[in-house]
């Protein structure tokens, strides 16, 4: 297939062909994502790590060459389970489980990264927004013990609405006099792809949506 400038070809997932798709990057964004750097975080601190979420992500960092040590911790005692099975899988990564809240300084002590996917998820039917009023008790309490056990460590929130749990996660950090904008993170990803994959099904081709917005809407 011929390109002229301004394509690129890639295989679709949706089609099985090769598809010639327009670049529609903003200015900026290629050099941008090149120059994004790579994060080391020998110790990590997966927080809801017994759940739909928790599970596979904490199976994915026992997988990354970065990681040295996986702490996870739940609620639920179930997570002891999780990381029996996951200190099995043969990579050298090192794999604690911590269970309540006496057990967070144990868990939270030198992590450089912490991902945070506890609360509760939607039903059917449900907003995001619908889980705000428990889910940011729940961050604002596992944040506070972040700051006051790895207050230098990169903060990834999960837990929904990731638009309202993310700014109270910012004010308790900033409360605690430990705020670094750069390492605070609410992640997102999930819409993109989300709105990717519908526009792609319409189209039948591959498309790039950008999300503007709240999250809880999506
Ligand atoms: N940002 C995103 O892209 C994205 C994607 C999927 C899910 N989510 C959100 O992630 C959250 C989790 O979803 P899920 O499907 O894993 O739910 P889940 O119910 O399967 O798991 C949640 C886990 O959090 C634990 N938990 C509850 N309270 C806790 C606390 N105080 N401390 C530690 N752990 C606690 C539970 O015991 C459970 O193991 C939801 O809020 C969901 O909306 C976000
Ligand atoms: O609903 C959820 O809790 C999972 C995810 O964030 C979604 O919006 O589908």
């Amino acid at each position: 297939m011929q390109l002229s400038a301004g394509q690129t070809t890639r295989a679709s997932a949706f089609t099985g062909q090769r598809v010639g798709v327009h670049a529609v990057a903003r200015p900026g964004a290629a050099k941008a994502r090149r120059t994004m750097p790579a994060v080391e975080a020998k110790r990590v601190a997966v927080l809801g790590a017994a759940g739909g979420i928790g599970q596979p992500l904490s199976l994915l960092l026992k997988m990354n060459k970065c990681v040295t040590e996986l702490a996870l911790f739940d609620v639920a005692p179930l997570v002891k389970g999780v990381a029996a099975d996951l200190s099995h899988c043969n990579t050298p990564v090192q794999v604690s489980a911590h269970v309540g809240d006496a057990e967070l300084e144990a868990c939270l002590k030198g992590c450089e990264l912490v991902v945070i996917p506890a609360g509760v998820p939607r039903k059917p039917g449900m907003t995001r927004d619908d889980l705000f009023n428990i889910n940011a008790g729940i961050v604002m309490n596992l944040v506070t013990a972040c700051a006051k056990y790895c207050p230098n460590a990169i903060l990834e929130i999960i837990s929904n609405p990731v638009n309202s749990t993310v700014p109270i996660a910012s004010e308790v950090l900033k409360a605690a006099g430990c705020y670094d904008p750069r390492k605070l993170l609410g992640v997102t990803t999930l819409d993109v792809v989300r709105a990717n994959t519908f526009v792609a099904q319409l189209r039948h081709e591959l498309s790039r949506v950008w999300c503007a917005g709240p999250d809880s809407c999506l």
